[in-house]
């Protein structure tokens, strides 16, 4: 039978793990490099969902760990980051970091047992998601899907910040209607954009847009919550939307002394953009594709 995907204890009583189950802790030791932390989402029994710019074309498996649940460092097996993913593909244009198609599979050695901490968020067009929102079933299409969890205008969603041992929500709105273009057009502020003329050509159409003080303050995210998932939640279930990317400026960075301008956005790897891919990867996790 298809797991039942986006579900969580709420209850005063319940641990952040159990309230958000699907949270998972990435961290690559480079050797002489120190460490770099990164967020993702468990998705399937084997796969972990996070972004490509976590690992370095010279990372070696044993260098990841994966916490999952109340278990650490299980073991990754394969990494599939988005065959379109290239972070020096504008470095010619003096671009130093480009995001297009941010997003990584991790395949874990051993699959995963599921419980109370430990539990699946749903993804777009899957059986799951069309269960999660309560649309009969065969008629519903990933279309549908699309035009219900990002209707045009401000959308209410959430990312997980990790402050040990607490998980915090930070509710953002997507812009995604008239306020879009001033979201991505914040983009330009980034420290390494000063080259960008359009920003077109670094905010490309795979993104979702956050942040900002219309029309009210978005909490920001940190470097650290990279990978990490972009929830809409409906009918008190939890399904991904993005993949948290990158932004303009980031909160915990201790230099930034916690001022936050008003052009601090971040971008999202919108997961509808990049469907095939995922279809392809989780072809044998049951999920129930569309
Ligand atoms: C475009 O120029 C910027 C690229 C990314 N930024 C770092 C960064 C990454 C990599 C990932 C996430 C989730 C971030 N959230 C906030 C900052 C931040 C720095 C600015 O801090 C320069």
């Amino acid at each position: 039978t298809l797991s039942m995907c986006g579900l969580s204890l709420s209850h005063k009583t319940a641990t952040p793990l159990e309230k958000n189950p699907w949270h998972i802790s990435i961290k690559v030791a480079r050797p002489g490099k120190g460490v770099e932390s990164c967020k993702g989402a468990l998705v399937s029994p084997y796969f972990v969902l996070t972004a490509a710019h976590c690992f370095d074309i010279n990372d070696q498996a044993h260098w990841i760990t994966v916490d999952v649940g109340k278990t650490t460092s299980n073991k990754v097996v394969s990494l599939f980051s988005h065959p379109d993913y290239n972070i020096g593909k504008l470095r010619s244009e003096r671009i130093s970091e480009f995001y297009d198609y941010d997003v990584a599979l991790v395949k874990l050695e051993k699959r995963v047992t599921f419980s109370p901490e430990t539990r699946p968020i749903c993804l777009p067009c899957t059986e799951g998601t069309t269960r999660a929102l309560r649309r009969p079933h065969p008629k519903t299409s990933c279309q549908d899907h699309e035009r219900q969890l990002l209707k045009v205008g401000d959308v209410p969603s959430f990312f997980v910040h990790e402050k040990k041992p607490a998980l915090e929500r930070k509710e953002v709105l997507i812009k995604n209607g008239p306020k879009k273009w001033a979201c991505q057009a914040d983009a330009k502020k980034a420290t390494i954009y000063v080259n960008v003329t359009d920003v077109a050509q670094v905010v490309t159409p795979r993104f979702l847009c956050t942040g900002g003080i219309e029309p009210v303050v978005d909490p920001n995210t940190c470097k650290g919550d990279s990978g990490g998932p972009l929830i809409i939640t409906q009918n008190r279930r939890y399904i991904q939307v993005g993949v948290i990317s990158w932004g303009v400026f980031d909160v915990c960075n201790l230099k930034n002394k916690g001022k936050v301008p008003p052009y601090a956005r971040d971008f999202h790897l919108n997961l509808f953009t990049v469907l095939p891919w995922l279809k392809e990867k989780l072809a044998e996790e049951q999920l129930g594709f569309l």
